[in-house]
Parts: structure tokens; C-alpha cells; sequence
């Protein structure tokens, strides 16, 4: 290496240095919250489960399913889609909800009241959005199915918290039906598949309830 190249070495290392310092210094100093106000918003977060307009916006629904896809992601997989229904589709979701329903009704040898029936077409209007969460399982010698369900895990996780930071109040609703045929027929959803979530968005009527704190030492064991 003569003097000029390594000057230019040195140059580039250089530059490639203070580029991951301007990288470091960007991600720590654009948050304008503290780790403890971050951390205290994480553990505000409530269910709510009836929710009013306004809804998000598709551009939101974007954006909180691109934070959903940031979820820890073993080989990059991408095990889960989301299908968003608003609006009128609810009412085709109430639909299917009532087919599955009384399907698993005659099959445990029971009839569905009317009331059954009406309560359980209507579960859809609960919000003016519900973002249903499935997984789309891959083969993959590496990665077992029982990864990729935990990948839709946090992947709602995300989605929730995401809808949060815009202003919205969720609940992560699956209920008994959520896996049924008749169900999993509507979404498209194949036998080895589940699905995981269904996210009732909108906004909540009533405040929040707070959180009591959780007594976590009967959780945890720290091993010497
Ligand atoms: C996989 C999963 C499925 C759930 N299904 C339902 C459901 O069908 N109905 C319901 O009321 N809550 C359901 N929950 C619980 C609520 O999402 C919520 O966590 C619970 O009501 C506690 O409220 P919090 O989130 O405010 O602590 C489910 C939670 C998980 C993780």
C-alpha cells in the first residue's frame, strides 16, 4: 500500500467511524423520553374492549403493521399477515363468526338461541377496525412452527403498542371460534396455520384504567 492509499485507508475508516457514531448519537438523542417514561408507557397500556371512531387511518394501519413486522424474526421467515376489516366487511366477519359458530354447535350436538346468534354476528362492531393477526407457517429445518407462533406473538405485541404511540386503545381478542373452519375458511388460513390475534382498534369512549403494579418476584428467579 503506498502512502496515498493509505491515507485514503485511514480516511475511510475514519468516516465509516463517525458515521456509526452520527448513527449511535441519532437513535439515542432523537427520543425526546426517558428510559423511565418509555417504560412507564409500555406498562400503561390497557385492553379496551369497546371502542369507538376514530379509527386509524389506512396510512396508521400502515405504519403500526410495519412496526408488527419488526418483531424478532428467526431466518427472517416472515411467518404472519395481517388482514385488516373496516367498516361494512365487519359485518361479513360477523357472518362467518355465526357460520363457525353454529357449526361447532351441531357438532358438540347443541342449537344456537337467537340470542347466541346475534350477540356473535355483532362481535366485529365492537371496533371500527379489527386488524386479524395469522400466521403463514414456513418450512424451515431451522426454524419449528412453535418459533414462528411466537414471532406472531410479539408481532401483535408490536402492532399494539404501535397503535398505542398513535393515540388508539386496542384489545387482543381470539375467543373460541378464532381457529374454527368456517373461520379459518374466510381468512384464507391453511390447516397447519392459526390465527393469533384479532386487534380491535379504535378509540376508547372512557379513560384508561391505570395498572396496578405487578409483584414480579414470584415470576422471577435470578441464578447466582
Ligand atoms: C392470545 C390471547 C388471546 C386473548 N383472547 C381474548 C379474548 O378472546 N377475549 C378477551 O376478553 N380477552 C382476551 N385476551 C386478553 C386481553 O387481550 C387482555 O390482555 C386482558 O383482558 C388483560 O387486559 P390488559 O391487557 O389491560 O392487561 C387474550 C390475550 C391473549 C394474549
Amino acid at each position: 500500500m503506498n502512502k496515498s492509499d493509505e491515507t485514503n485507508s485511514t480516511k475511510d475508516n475514519q468516516v465509516k467511524k463517525n458515521e456509526k457514531i452520527s448513527i449511535k448519537a441519532l437513535t439515542t438523542e432523537s427520543t425526546p423520553f426517558t428510559s423511565d417514561e418509555l417504560i412507564h408507557w409500555i406498562n400503561s397500556r390497557r385492553s379496551v374492549g369497546n371502542l369507538d371512531l376514530p379509527a386509524p387511518t389506512r396510512a396508521q394501519i400502515e405504519e403500526a403493521i410495519g412496526c408488527a413486522a419488526t418483531a424478532p424474526d428467526h431466518k427472517k421467515l416472515r411467518p404472519w399477515r395481517f388482514i385488516v376489516t373496516a367498516g361494512d366487511a365487519r359485518h361479513d366477519l360477523g357472518r362467518a363468526l355465526v357460520e363457525a359458530a353454529k357449526a361447532k354447535a351441531t357438532e358438540e350436538g347443541e342449537v344456537l338461541s337467537e340470542k347466541t346468534v346475534q350477540k356473535t354476528q355483532t362481535m366485529p362492531l365492537r371496533a371500527p377496525v379489527v386488524i386479524t393477526v395469522v400466521t403463514q407457517m414456513q418450512e424451515h429445518k431451522k426454524v419449528p412452527y412453535f418459533e414462528q407462533m411466537l414471532s406472531a406473538g410479539a408481532a401483535v405485541q408490536n402492532l399494539i403498542l404501535a397503535l398505542k404511540a398513535q393515540g388508539f386503545s386496542t384489545v387482543w381478542r381470539t375467543g373460541l371460534l378464532c381457529n374454527e373452519p368456517a373461520i379459518k375458511a374466510y381468512f384464507g388460513v391453511s390447516a397447519d396455520d392459526y390465527v393469533t390475534a384479532f386487534v380491535y382498534t379504535g378509540t376508547s369512549p372512557k379513560d384508561e384504567p391505570t395498572r396496578k403494579a405487578i409483584d414480579i418476584e414470584p415470576l422471577v428467579r435470578f441464578e447466582p
